[in-house]
């Protein structure tokens, strides 16, 4: 792809170990502002361990991490959140009881400045706030097509929109870079089919840089622009879909797991 721009999100010579494993070893990558980013490798491979360090779940032994320029290194989740870095989870981070609404208003927390009781003595600016949180909400559920659920409880919401609604909940944080873990995992062909048409739906509307973790190779294919395949915890290969596919790495990785 070509150089359009400073990379938003710069991943460099990142090693991770737990004790004897080498998770990460020496991985570098970086992500362009816009560019969906797909990052494959068979089980074990390290796939998780990157969303980890990017997120500040995990602190790794050598490398740097930067979002457009500030380093994310040494960050809590919660602070890393805040300046940008949205994830979704592969078994959703919805509250069950709460409804796609409230689920999706929870994820505003961080960009809220009124608490509870500064909202009970600044009643007029706590209500502005909360109408300009809830049009954002609200157009969420619109890009994503779920206002028919909108009142549902998030834990009675049949298994595909759920996966929608939890988009929708890492969207309302308003992100710069979204990391998707496995979007599409136990999803039939036509809830596959539907998610990435809403990933591209997303991608034209918002115009944000995503990750996205996948086994399911025919998406990653088919939304990636660039792909970066790993295997035991080593980066094999870095480049558009077809080159990667048709890496002899690749393929050897691929072949050596399933034998
Ligand atoms: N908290 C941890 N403690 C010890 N080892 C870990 C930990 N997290 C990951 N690992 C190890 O690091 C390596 C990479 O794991 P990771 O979960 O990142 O792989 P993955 O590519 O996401 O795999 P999968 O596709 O199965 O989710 C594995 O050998 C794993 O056992």
């Amino acid at each position: 792809m070509e150089r359009v721009s400073e990379p938003l999100l710069e991943f460099t010579d990142v090693t991770l170990r737990f004790g004897g494993v080498t998770a990460l070893d020496d991985v570098s990558f970086d992500v362009e502002p816009g560019e969906l980013f797909a990052i494959i490798g068979p089980n074990g491979a390290g796939k998780t361990s990157i969303f980890n360090c990017l997120n500040g779940v995990y602190r790794p032994q050598r490398g740097t991490i930067t979002l457009d320029g500030t380093s994310l290194l040494g960050r809590p989740p919660a602070a890393i959140a805040g300046l940008g870095v949205a994830r979704t989870f592969q078994n959703l981070g919805l509250f069950a009881h709460l409804t796609l609404i409230e689920n999706l208003m929870l994820g505003r927390h961080h960009l809220m400045h009124t608490g509870f009781f500064s909202g009970m003595f600044w009643w007029g600016r706590a209500k502005r706030e909360e109408i300009t949180h809830r049009a954002a909400v609200e157009e969420i559920v619109e890009l994503l097509e779920l206002e028919p659920y909108r009142r549902m409880p998030a834990g009675m919401l049949p298994y595909g929109v759920a996966k929608r609604a939890e988009l929708g909940r890492a969207l309302a944080m308003e992100p710069r870079l979204l990391l998707l873990d496995e979007p599409v995992a136990g999803m039939n062909l036509e809830e596959t089919e539907d998610t990435a048409r809403y990933l591209l739906e997303v991608r034209r509307e918002l115009g944000l840089a995503m990750i996205l973790v996948e086994h399911d190779m025919s998406l990653v294919m088919d939304l990636a622009d660039r792909v970066l395949a790993l295997d035991f915890g080593v980066a094999i290969a870095t480049g558009k879909p077809s080159e990667v596919q048709d890496d002899p790495q690749v393929i050897e990785a691929y072949l050596g797991g399933a034998a």
